[in-house]
């Protein structure tokens, strides 16, 4: 068995964990001190923000004041989603490091979420892609429900593999198969998988696994071990997907970060530091810390 020697981590809490918290709105200095806490912690790669409709998503209306507010350090990549050229402009405009555009294999989640067919999403993204790279602002893709669909049920790999290749091919440096509502086993995530490395090679894909059903650390196994070199995840589990009812969050960054390190696998990231912005987080947002590994180590620490 041989696993990757280093994982790149990229860490989702401070927007899709953060897109979904119901109550109130969370203020912005929270927001960017979870950001600075995470870079503290060893993180490279932190989704800061999204600019989308703030009548659809109203915990991200503050996504210009949130990149604008954090302090940039070298190494570290801040990136936002953008559905379209409105939310591009606005990302350039608060100097987001890297966009994200996203679609999902799913026809019945692309209209709830983004409002348009995966076509016509894909169709909006060309001059969001063309208009990043004039910026010289790199852009990765999402593809959600690709272990299964809150609306239709089954989605088959083929029409995840699909969306996955027009998205490489239309420019996005990398795609992020996400199972939005974490429905996902081990020889699914593996199916899935190579449905899409015959269209998209593994060192362009990264793997984005919600934890709804607690298979999320047995699916990163799986997928490590065809060759995944890049895993989503969100600090003490937070979040769920506004447009997926019932879904929990991203696996805990704490929880992979364990797996990672009882494989031997590099990531550069401080685990006490995580644990610890896990509870502060937690705290700050009065919820319980979705992360066992923090709940255990949390324990014998007396945290
Ligand atoms: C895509 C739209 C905007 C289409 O929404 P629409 O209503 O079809 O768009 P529209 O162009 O008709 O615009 C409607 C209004 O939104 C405004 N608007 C339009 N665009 C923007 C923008 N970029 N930023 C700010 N405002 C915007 C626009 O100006 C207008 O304002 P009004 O005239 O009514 O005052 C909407 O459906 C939307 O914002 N959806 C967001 C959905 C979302 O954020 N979902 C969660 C993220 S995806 C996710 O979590 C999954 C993922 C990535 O994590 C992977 C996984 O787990 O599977």
């Amino acid at each position: 068995m041989s696993f990757p020697s280093t994982v790149r981590l990229f860490e989702m809490s401070a927007r899709d964990g953060l897109q979904n918290e119901p109550g109130d709105f969370i203020a912005t200095p929270i927001k960017i001190e979870l950001i600075e806490r995470l870079a503290d912690a060893g993180l490279t790669h932190i989704e800061a923000a999204s600019f989308v409709s703030p009548k659809w998503v109203p915990q991200m209306a503050d996504a210009h004041d949130v990149l604008s507010g954090i302090q940039r350090r070298p190494g570290v990549t801040f990136a936002a989603l953008t559905p379209n050229l409105k939310g591009l402009e606005g990302a350039i405009a608060a100097k987001a490091d890297e966009v994200a555009v996203f679609s999902a294999a799913s026809e019945a989640f692309t209209q709830k979420n983004i409002n348009c067919s995966i076509a016509e999403s894909l169709e909006r993204f060309i001059p969001v892609i063309e208009t990043a790279r004039q910026n010289g602002i790199r852009v990765r893709g999402y593809v959600s429900t690709v272990m299964g669909c809150p609306y239709q049920g089954e989605v088959s790999p083929s029409a995840v593999a699909k969306v996955a290749q027009q998205l490489i091919e239309m420019g996005c440096y990398e795609v992020s198969l996400g199972d939005t509502i974490g429905v996902g086993t081990p020889l699914k995530a593996k199916r899935m998988l190579e449905a899409v490395t015959q269209h998209v090679p593994i060192d362009k894909l990264a793997a984005h696994f919600h934890d709804t059903y607690g298979q999320a650390v047995a699916n990163l196994y799986a997928v490590l071990e065809e060759g995944i070199q890049v895993i989503d995840a969100s600090v003490a589990g937070l979040g769920g997907c506004p447009y997926a009812k019932g879904a929990s969050g991203n696996v805990a960054t704490e929880d992979v970060l364990y797996l990672l390190e009882g494989l031997g696998i590099e990531t550069g990231i401080d685990l006490q530091k995580l644990i610890n912005t896990g509870f502060w987080i937690t705290q700050q947002l009065k919820r319980n810390n979705g992360s066992k590994v923090a709940l255990a180590k949390g324990a014998c620490h007396g945290l």
